[in-house]
């Protein structure tokens, strides 16, 4: 018979809106108390939003942090959830500096706190910049049972504050999760739940934050691994939910107060605090929801691309999106995706052609809108670019990105007006070559592709229509985007081909030197082209300037362009000798 049903609360915070996400808190305990929750979870810095970046450092955020904090135990008791416990993730700072802390909310009060012990400072992450590590380890007794706490990062490390609780004994183990969404990510995390499940000797309660914030997204799938490592309850991704577990674990009891000192391991001070020493009767457990269905790969990532732009619109206040529409695969697929994010009456597609634009150019873009059921307008810019043309005498390259520029000016003028939100359609292949124009095509306020490469623009496009048809629905995306060879079409009879080499060699080759770091000559010892080689290290070397000023887009990969890479503009280091 189970003794203490747990609730983990997978939900969407909003960075610096602290009253907010505190009236999320609020609102959530209460539905879970409401079902007979005993133990409520949330998020890491689930109060502040995550990652706050240098907000961290701004005492007066802090300070607003822990007050909000202190409130919320007393709002959380007057709204008759005082006999819970919940566990918050929040910001504070001590006499160490700014904490990354989880504390326990009990009868009003705030009863423990755990300050994160392992801080991640790699790809995207820059914890040691912001927070200084914890090393106390609380550990509430709650209806019987030992609960302890650890946050994130400190499951993704040996020998820390899990090895920890697992020496002294503990019988719950809660998790509050900032962890981002890449593609695979799921192969290291549940692994690493069970097992830490497992170290730990008791079950753990993983409980990741759902939404976005700028690049990042946050997928969700929280879930319950049991003391011998079998997931037992799990949420689904990118959706809030409210996962009930009932858990019927032997009171183990503590073994001891200090945790033995290993040379080369970190030191812990175990703090106990006995809240309900007693266990509850045993009751009737809650039916088992089945274990949600894993998502397939392309429908993983579109759900991560759709939500990454759906918070980036909506929590900047953008209730509508523009862009233009070249009838091309890019602006599609990003079409397809501003559709399903916002609705199709948020989007306003444009056609700008120029006298160079082919007639399929123009019928793919107002297919594609009738498809999707979204506004459309056509604009040509022929006339303008003209203008440009004839006072500045422009030829060659600089008359075609003139072109793009005029699109970009155009689009923005159209953002002014009404308010759209402008996307840059560009994808991962083209930015790290530098295939865009600088304040032509990559103008705009987000991107939502940036980090999809081309081949997988095709594959999502391909699995978008097949969903639609699927289910009855007409496919977004029109056959001919999908088909035909990509063209900028800055010049008569341009396509990609003539100055790229193929996607299909490149992405694997980018894949090597972008997300894999490799050198010239490991590149070679793959067994790709020498000739191939250098001049793609050299395409992308040249266009770091370009990504640097390209707008924000969701992270998708191991390693994104922005934070994940971060090379300097002004390089004279070439992998290939000039
Ligand atoms: N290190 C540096 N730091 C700061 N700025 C730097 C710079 N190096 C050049 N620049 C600036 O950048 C300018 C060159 O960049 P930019 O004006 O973009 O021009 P550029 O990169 O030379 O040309 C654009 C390329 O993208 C292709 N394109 C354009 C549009 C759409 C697509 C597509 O299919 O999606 C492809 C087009 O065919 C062409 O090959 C220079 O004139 C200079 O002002
Ligand atoms: N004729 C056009 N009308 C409207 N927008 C255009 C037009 N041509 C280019 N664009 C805009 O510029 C972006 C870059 O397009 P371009 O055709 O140069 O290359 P692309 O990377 O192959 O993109 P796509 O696959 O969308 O065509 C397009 O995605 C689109 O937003
Ligand atoms: N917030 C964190 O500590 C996240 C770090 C961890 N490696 C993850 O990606 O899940």
């Amino acid at each position: 018979m189970p003794q203490l049903r747990t609730a983990l609360a997978q939900v969407n915070a909003s960075v610096g809106d602290v009253a907010g996400n505190s009236a999320m808190i609020l609102d959530w305990t209460r539905k879970a108390v409401a079902e007979g929750a005993h133990l409520v979870v949330f998020p890491e810095l689930v109060l502040s939003g995550y990652p706050v970046e240098d907000l961290a450092l701004r005492k007066s955020f802090a300070a607003a942090n822990r007050a909000e904090l202190e409130e919320l135990a007393g709002k959380l008791r007057a709204a008759g959830c005082g006999d819970a416990l919940v566990v918050v993730g929040h910001l504070e700072r001590d006499d160490s500096g700014p904490r990354n802390a989880a504390s326990f909310l009990h009868g009003g009060e705030v009863v423990a706190t755990y300050h994160k012990h392992y801080l991640p400072n790699y790809g995207v992450f820059d914890e040691a910049r912001y927070f200084a590590p914890g090393s106390r380890l609380p550990i509430v007794r709650w209806h019987g049972l030992d609960i302890g706490v650890v946050i994130c990062e400190d499951i993704w490390q040996n020998g820390g504050p899990v090895a920890a609780l697992g020496e002294v004994g503990v019988d719950v183990l809660v998790c509050p999760n900032g962890s981002p969404y890449e593609r695979a990510k799921d192969d290291q995390r549940t692994p690493l739940v069970t097992g830490r499940a497992v170290e730990a000797g008791a079950p753990m309660l993983y409980v990741n934050l759902v939404g976005a914030q700028d690049e990042l997204v946050f997928d969700g799938d929280s879930m319950v691994s049991d003391a011998e490592g079998r997931i037992v309850a799990r949420a689904p991704q990118f959706a809030e939910h409210l996962l009930f577990t009932d858990l019927d674990v032997p009171a183990g009891g503590y073994t001891s107060t200090t945790v033995e000192v290993d040379p080369g391991r970190p030191a812990f001070e175990v703090q106990r605090i006995v809240l309900a020493p007693d266990p509850l009767p045993g009751y009737e457990p809650l039916p088992e929801p089945p274990l949600p269905e894993p998502l397939s790969e392309p429908a993983e990532v579109w759900g991560a691309l759709v939500t990454g732009l759906r918070d980036y619109a909506h929590k900047n206040g953008f209730r509508t999106i523009t862009f233009g529409f070249s009838g091309g695969i890019d602006s599609a697929v990003c079409a397809a995706l501003a559709a399903d994010a916002l609705g199709p009456d948020a989007l306003h597609g444009v056609s700008l052609p120029s006298t160079h634009s082919s007639e399929h150019s123009r019928s793919d873009a107002s297919e594609l809108a009738e498809r999707l059921g979204c506004h459309f307008q056509v604009q040509p810019i022929a006339e303008m670019v003209e203008v440009f043309d004839r006072q500045l005498e422009l030829t060659g390259l600089a008359a075609e990105n003139v072109q793009a520029r005029a699109r970009g000016v155009t689009l923005m003028a159209l953002s002014n007006l009404h308010g759209h939100l402008v996307l840059a359609t560009g994808n991962k292949t083209e930015l790290a070559v530098g295939y865009s124009t600088i304040y032509g095509d990559a103008v705009g306020g987000f991107a939502p592709i940036k980090d999809v490469p081309k081949t997988l623009v095709w594959e999502l496009a391909r699995w978008r229509n097949a969903e639609a048809e699927k289910r009855g629905e007409v496919p977004p995306i029109p056959e001919n985007s999908i088909s035909k060879a990509p063209s900028a079409e800055l010049r008569p009879d341009q396509v990609d081909q003539d100055t790229l080499p193929p996607y299909e060699i490149l992405d694997v080759v980018l894949d090597g030197y972008v997300e894999g770091d490799l050198g010239y000559a490991d590149l070679l010892a793959r067994g790709y082209d020498a000739e191939l080689v250098e001049r793609v290290l050299q395409l992308v070397d040249r266009a770091e300037y370009k990504r640097r000023q390209y707008p924000p887009g969701t992270k998708i990969t191991f390693k994104a362009f922005g934070r994940d890479r971060r090379l300097p503009i002004t390089n004279r280091w070439r992998e290939v000798k000039p």
